[in-house]
């Protein structure tokens, strides 16, 4: 016997977080439950604004038809073909884990985000054990002055892996000036660059000139992209919120794997309860790279479940308005 029901959360978010234009001050999204005879499953909706094309009251409508049709079957599965990515994914992931095919153990390395002062992150990579893996956004303030503290880093931490994300930020020029700034010995630091420019082509053609490598993010959701070994191309970002549902995200990792590129899942910014789902897909699918989720710390609270060591309050589901059940 099915059941269901439809949670809306708003969460608030620290003061400094930015999307593309816009200060993001609360989270909004949809937390589905599923019920099948005694099992219990979850999953989160929540476009990103400025990055998802459906709105949240979109994604909350169509979930909302989804859950009808689920409700009004005894075994069917839900039909998400001409779903919105966040929909697809929320509603694949907990019809997944109803069926117990969401391995437990998540993937909780992170590569520490650096949004704000680089020598905070100095400090945490220099106490970090094992790979040195960091995340930092370039191509907010001017070109050079990324140049210089990628440099930087690289000089101060000798076995770092930078990962640069410019989220296509760049003119070609632009791009030169910054890859000028890194020594050409240091270049084998940066993992990779995501997005340097606001073409895939000039992406390319950067990475052919500066011998920086790259990896596409907003590209893997362009319209007729292919999964392909190019060059200077080394990893592909999936977000499975901007991406679709859980079939979908493996198959993107298996075409990755089966070409040579690296595949990490990442965060769209999903609540400690969908990240807690990121983590262990991360683990299940990636178990060998790690995942882009160091997210939380741009949230003041937590969702229903706990993210490893993160002493942010927790709100329990029981604390949401329900939109809608069955
Ligand atoms: O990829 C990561 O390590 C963390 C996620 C992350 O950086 C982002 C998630 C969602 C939107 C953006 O603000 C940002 C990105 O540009 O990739
Ligand atoms: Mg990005």
């Amino acid at each position: 016997m099915r059941s269901a029901k439809l949670y809306r959360y708003e969460l608030p978010m620290d003061s400094g977080v930015i999307l593309r234009s816009q200060r993001l001050v609360t989270r909004e999204g949809w937390v589905v439950e599923l019920r099948d005879g005694d099992k219990v499953a979850f999953g989160e909706i929540a476009p990103l604004p400025e990055f998802s094309n459906e709105t949240a009251a979109q994604a909350g409508e169509q979930a909302q038809q989804q859950l009808e049709s689920w409700i009004a079957s005894e075994d069917a599965a839900f039909d998400l073909n001409d779903t919105y990515p966040s929909v697809a994914f929320g509603l694949s992931v907990a019809e997944l884990e109803l069926a117990d095919g969401l391995p437990a153990e998540g993937n909780y390395l992170v590569a520490p985000l650096c949004s704000g002062d680089p020598d905070d992150l100095v400090e945490q990579l220099n106490q970090m054990p094992g790979e040195k893996i960091a995340k930092i956004k370039v191509g907010m303030y001017e070109a050079v002055r990324d140049g210089i503290v990628a440099n930087m880093f690289i000089e101060a931490i000798p076995d770092v892996k930078l990962r640069l994300d410019a989220n296509r930020k760049w003119t070609p020029i632009k791009a030169q000036q910054f890859a000028k700034y890194v020594k050409p010995e240091h270049r084998a630091g940066i993992a990779f660059l995501e997005e340097p420019c606001m073409t895939p082509a000039d992406s390319l053609a950067f990475a052919k000139e500066t011998g920086i490598s790259i990896a596409w993010d907003e590209t893997v959701r362009d319209e007729g992209f292919e999964v392909k070994a190019e060059d200077g191309v080394v990893a592909i970002v999936i977000k499975p919120t901007l991406v679709g549902s859980v079939a979908r995200c493996i198959s993107l990792v298996e075409q990755a794997h089966a070409v040579g590129l690296t595949a990490i899942i990442s965060s769209s910014m999903e609540s400690s309860l969908g990240l807690n789902q990121l983590a262990r897909l991360s683990q299940w699918q990636t178990p060998a790279v790690i995942p882009g989720l160091d997210t939380m710390q741009l949230f003041k609270a937590q969702l229903e479940s706990v993210w490893p060591d993160c002493d942010l309050p927790v709100i329990p589901l029981s604390a949401l308005e329900v939109v809608w059940q069955k």
